[in-house]
């Protein structure tokens, strides 16, 4: 019993990097809570009991519908940084050292009429406060939000996305990502912003094969310049897919607890992830958005050990992954994954003695 304890106390403490969580989805209930009363939004929740029970989704649009609601109530410069400030706290929380953090603009700009000065401003001051006190480093990777309700509309909200995407590369901008329900709205239509990203030295990271199959996520490869994929865990229903995946090095970030809270499948034990990492397919563990499944990103990491059954040394090596398959500079993740490396044997030492 003490082994089991003391491998979740060793999980808990290992430094991680997290590449896929999204800032909106990780608004802590209490905070919403005072947010949404600041800023005159009724929720149909008054505490945080009740937002815990309401974070339970019938299907994915349930689920977009409750985040978009959450989305609406942020309002000032404050909000912003307040969200960013205590994103990083809970980081530190989890042990988490560096986050590449996906937000939607377009959500913000035309759904709620936030200027980009506005929400930015908030973010990048969120994230300073966070760095100087948690010491914990964030990059941004802006989502274009892919339902609309008409393709003017897609095209307004894909315009904006990547052009503040690209405006704000010297501020924390890494990457322009893809987001909301795949259900009938292929990857392919949005292969102009893609392109235009890459060729202002974006990365690109959309989601794909998440709520919808492989060939969301050939979609996403072909035509986006995807260099890692938000989620693709239902690649493991194509071997053709999977078996690309491993040889060309494309890595999946995975949210295993994610998939069960939204139904992608039903029990953790039946999750395609050691399966995915069996085939070579490189992988990160990551949490998307935490407060909204009751979970943690340490809870995901815990999931490796029990019930997926690896060894140390190989959450270890998927732990890594964290800083190998970021979007940071060559040298930068030399530095850091030595760092955790150093780290992690330390701990091992100390807290399981192997
Ligand atoms: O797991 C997810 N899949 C797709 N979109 C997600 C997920 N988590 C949060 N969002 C967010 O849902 C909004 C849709 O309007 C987008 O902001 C997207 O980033």
């Amino acid at each position: 019993m003490e082994r089991a304890q003391a491998i979740e106390r060793y999980l808990q403490a290992v430094p991680k990097a997290e590449l896929h969580v999204h800032l909106e989805g990780s608004i802590l209930p209490a905070t919403l809570l005072k947010l949404a009363q600041h800023n005159g939004i009724s929720l149909p929740v008054s505490t945080v009991e009740e937002a815990r029970r309401w974070f339970q989704y019938r299907d994915f649009a349930h689920f977009i519908e409750i985040y978009f609601l959450i989305s609406g109530c942020l309002k000032t410069e404050e909000d912003y940084e307040l969200i960013t400030y205590e994103f990083g706290a809970e980081m530190a929380r989890q042990n988490v050292r560096y986050a590449e953090v996906t937000f939607s603009p377009s959500t913000h700009f035309f759904n709620m009429g936030i200027k980009h000065d506005v929400y930015f401003t908030g973010l990048n001051k969120g994230r300073e406060r966070a760095r100087t006190e948690f010491g914990v480093e964030m990059r941004w990777v802006f989502d274009i939000v892919r339902n609309a309700s008409s393709q003017q509309e897609l095209h307004r909200k894909a315009d904006y996305t990547t052009s503040v995407a690209i405006e704000s590369m010297q501020e924390g901008v890494i990457a322009l990502g893809l987001g909301g329900a795949e259900v009938g709205s292929p990857p392919e239509q949005f292969a102009p912003w893609f392109e235009k990203a890459l060729a202002a030295g974006l990365h690109s990271t959309p989601h794909a094969g998440e709520t919808v199959g492989p060939e969301s996520v050939w979609g996403a490869l072909r035509t986006l310049g995807a260099e890692r994929i938000g989620h693709g865990v239902r690649s493991i229903e194509d071997p053709s897919l999977v078996k690309h995946l491993a040889q060309e090095g494309i890595p999946l970030e995975l949210c295993p607890l994610s998939n069960i809270c939204l139904g992608v499948y039903k029990h953790i034990a039946e999750h395609p992830l050691p399966r995915l990492y069996a085939a070579g397919v490189p992988l990160s563990v990551n949490s998307d958005d935490p407060p909204l499944f009751n979970v943690t990103l340490n809870d995901n990491v815990q999931a490796l050990y029990e019930p997926f059954h690896f060894d140390l040394d190989t959450i270890d090596e998927i732990l890594l992954n964290g800083v190998r398959h970021s979007f940071l500079p060559q040298e930068r993740k030399a530095q850091m994954e030595m760092a955790f490396r150093t780290e992690m044997q330390k701990l091992r030492q100390e807290l399981v003695g192997s």
